[in-house]
């Protein structure tokens, strides 16, 4: 299977290539040339197939040709080695928890199945792979994690200063190893551009491997898309129409659903649920695509004011704003209506939703509220609330339990390089590391 760029103004390149460039030299993000249709035996089949089993399938039809069967059963084992349970929050709202792994956010699923797929492609080279990863809070612990003393990678860390919660901040800046945290004086659209640049650098890539970790990445991606599938298999026999509302802030999430629905699965609508950093909405509304500064929020993985999946959206629907309208209803909440649904949810229903997952809730019910048929809506509820222990208390004024797993981290060291919103330091650090 070959992969195409979203600019299409380079040739086609194999997975392995892909995977180890990230971006495509024309600045375009690398798609499937084609999209496998999985057959309706695979449909039928889902209810009874467990996480693992689907998510081979599903990654196997992309894979096959470039990855032994035997490797890619065990880097599928090796990434959902955790469970993603579909809870029912209240009538036609299900809560589909992608928090449950090693870091506490959706991230782990992307980042554990690429970094597995990275090592694998990089085995035989002679040179080290300086993995660069941009980060609004989830992606950079996530990533860290499934590369932590993986020999022959390097793993950088950007992410913007004060704008991540300290839980977050605390998950990646204490690995130390090959895991390098830099700390930029800037936003997270700043700590794109800067690792989007140095992707791009003809020097930079002269001299080192470089690649992306981010979901520009279609590693990252196409294991986005597994877990569709899988709540599409527990509720297929309730026979309506599903719903799924993503938090969505880059749109690697929401992209790895849209992969899904051109792979055949049934989904009614998309909703794209974000905070004040509403481009994508905007663009429903309006017809006029406008990336804008980020702004600070209480859900602040999704600040991102550029989202880079854009680009992928784009050329799925083939540029058309009809053909996204179709697919993807659009909504925004304000942070005040994000604590008023995360207390309304907790008081009402016992169901403690984290920032992000408030919003992708509230974009549910937004939809179920406003459509004639019958529906079912999955939200996706993509952090534990833990990582956002100071935005929690305040909104509900009361303490949250905090998980070994994030507790571990909050007592250790942490090791930060500082940056400047500077590309030529930027050059420094990764040529010196
Ligand atoms: N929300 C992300 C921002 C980066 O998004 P990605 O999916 O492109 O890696 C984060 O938490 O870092």
């Amino acid at each position: 299977m070959l992969y195409s760029s979203t600019s299409r103004q380079t040739t086609h390149v194999p997975l392995e290539r892909a995977v180890l460039k990230g971006l495509a030299d024309d600045g375009g993000l690398y798609m499937p040339a084609s999209i496998p249709v999985l057959p309706a035996s695979f449909f039928e089949r889902l209810p009874q197939q467990s996480l693992q089993e689907i998510a081979y399938a599903v990654a196997s039809a992309f894979l096959r040709e470039d990855v032994p069967d035997q490797v890619l059963k065990r880097m599928v084992a090796e990434t959902l080695n955790f469970e993603i349970p579909l809870v029912k929050v209240e009538k036609d709202i299900y809560s589909l928890e992608l928090f449950h792994g090693p870091t506490m956010a959706f991230k782990d699923v992307g980042a554990r199945f690429m970094s597995r797929l990275m090592a694998y492609f990089n085995r035989d080279k002679d040179k080290e792979l300086k993995v660069i990863v941009a980060t609004s809070g989830d992606t950079g612990s996530a990533v860290a994690a499934g590369f932590h003393q993986v020999p022959g990678i390097q793993v950088f860390i950007l992410y913007p200063k004060g704008k991540v919660s300290p839980l977050q901040q605390k998950q990646l800046t204490t690995w130390g190893d090959n895991i390098t945290a830099i700390e930029v004086e800037g936003t997270f659209d700043d700590c794109q551009r800067l690792a989007k640049q140095a992707l791009a650098d003809q020097e930079l890539n002269r001299r080192h491997l470089l690649t992306s970790a981010n979901s520009i990445n279609i590693a990252r991606l196409i294991p986005q898309s597994f877990y569709y599938f899988y709540a599409y298999g527990q509720l297929q026999r309730q026979g309506k129409p599903l719903v799924f509302s993503v938090p969505s802030g880059n749109f690697g999430n929401l992209t790895g659903g849209l992969l899904a629905a051109a792979m055949g699965l049934p989904v009614h609508r998309f909703v794209a649920a974000t905070n004040a950093n509403d481009v994508v909405p905007q663009y429903l509304a309006t017809g006029i695509y406008a990336p804008k500064p980020s702004v600070q929020t209480i859900s602040n993985a999704m600040d991102v004011g550029s989202p880079s999946n854009y680009a992928r959206m784009e050329a799925l629907f083939g540029g058309e704003l009809e053909q996204f309208r179709r697919r993807i209803t659009g909504y925004t909440f304000t942070d005040e209506e994000t604590r008023k649904i995360i207390r309304q949810v907790y008081q009402r229903h016992g169901y403690l939703l984290d920032p992000h997952g408030a919003v992708a809730y509230s974009g549910a019910g937004k939809f179920l509220s406003q459509t004639k048929e019958p529906a079912t809506a999955v939200f996706l509820e993509t952090a534990h609330p833990a990582k956002f222990k100071e935005v929690m208390e305040d909104t509900l004024g009361e303490a949250i339990a905090i998980p070994a797993r994030l507790q571990r981290f909050a007592e250790k060291q942490e090791r930060i390089v500082p940056m400047q919103n500077s590309f030529q330091e930027l050059k420094v650090i990764l040529s010196e590391a």
